[in-house]
């Protein structure tokens, strides 16, 4: 078997999302390719360790902010690789070149440079998506107040809305969705069914959310829709998202919640217990969750959390 490759590389955010891509130095593999800074894990370093060691080697920057995400193998000619990555959020000191690479902030789904190392597709993708999942509230609200909501978020926003709408038949279901994929996107929000897959796979949505019993009834990723995600709530859902090539999991319930209130919940715990394990896609944590609880979220290497009833004013 091959020697596996540790490497820890950070993801510099901004606070209007933009991040930090580096041209990798001459003389290295793939020199010139565009990557996230860092570097392979010395003998006893944690991932951690060694992204601060290699941003300050690197860009010179002293990292003070810095919470677990994606993780990602891949099987290069020259190394079988274990990628590392982290969400950079804040650090100290003025960024300086300091092995010749040159540096750009680039935004997820503009990308201006060229070209990416092969490991980074499904990092990049995973950058396209929104801190806060919202789930529409089942039926808490009419029609009307559903739609003229969606429309305010997606006015100032790129705001995701998962339909979730289970007690509308597939007509009423089909004319909502109808409506709102009508609504202006300025900012290019998505929407998300919920669901039955045939009929989603009609309707002009983004995505398809599938329920946990839909994913493990699944040979292969389902065909047609640029975003498909899945509710999981243990390790072989979890390992079913990977296997599938899904964009996204949410995990829970976390803590108690009034949609789920005779199952006990996973904790957090559990929750990080479940991440630590290392997954390419990002996942969303479920349960008792809102704006309050996405630093906690992170801080475990979510993405960000799912909203249900927080999202709305009902
Ligand atoms: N830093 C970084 N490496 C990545 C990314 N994506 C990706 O596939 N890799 C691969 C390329 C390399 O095989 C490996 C990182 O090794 P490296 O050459 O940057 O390691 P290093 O900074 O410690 O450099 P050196 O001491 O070996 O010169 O991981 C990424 O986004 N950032
Ligand atoms: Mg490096």
């Amino acid at each position: 078997m091959r020697k596996i490759t540790r490497v820890a590389a950070g993801i510099l955010l901004q606070p209007d999302g933009q991040f930090l891509m580096a041209s990798r130095p001459a003389g290295k593999p793939y020199a010139g390719y565009w990557e996230f800074p860092g570097g392979k894990l010395e003998a006893g370093e944690s991932a951690l360790e060694a992204l601060k060691r290699e941003l300050q080697e690197e860009l010179g920057i002293n990292v003070t902010a810095a919470t677990p995400w994606l993780c990602q193998r891949f099987d290069y000619p020259h190394a079988l690789v274990e990628l590392h990555f982290f969400r950079v959020t804040a650090w100290e000191g003025a960024m300086h070149s300091h092995e010749g690479q040159q540096f750009a902030w680039q935004q997820a789904g503009h990308l201006q440079v060229s070209p990416i190392l092969p490991a980074n597709g499904p990092i990049l993708r995973g950058l396209s998506q929104p801190q806060l999942l919202r789930f529409t509230p089942a039926g808490l609200l009419d029609n009307e107040a559903l739609v003229s909501q969606i429309k305010q978020y997606w006015a100032q926003s790129d705001a995701w809305f998962v339909l979730r709408e289970p007690q509308l038949d597939a007509d009423s279901y089909a004319a909502l969705c109808q409506q709102i994929t009508q609504l202006p996107r300025p900012h290019g929000g998505k929407l998300i069914a919920h669901g039955s897959l045939e009929l989603a796979s009609q309707l002009p949505v983004d995505g398809i959310h599938l329920s946990a019993t839909q994913l493990m009834a699944c040979t292969s990723r389902p065909r047609g829709f640029d975003w498909v995600g899945a509710s999981t709530h243990d390790q072989q859902q979890l390992a079913q998202v990977q296997t599938l090539g899904l964009d996204y999991a949410v995990l829970g319930h976390v803590n108690n919640t009034a949609s789920h209130p005779d199952e006990p919940p996973l904790g957090w715990d559990e929750f990080g217990c479940l991440l630590k394990q290392g997954w390419s896609f990002p996942c969303f944590a479920i349960g008792g969750q809102s704006v309050a609880t996405l630093p906690l979220a992170q801080s475990y290497g979510a993405q960000g959390v799912a909203v249900l009833r927080a999202a709305w004013q009902c």
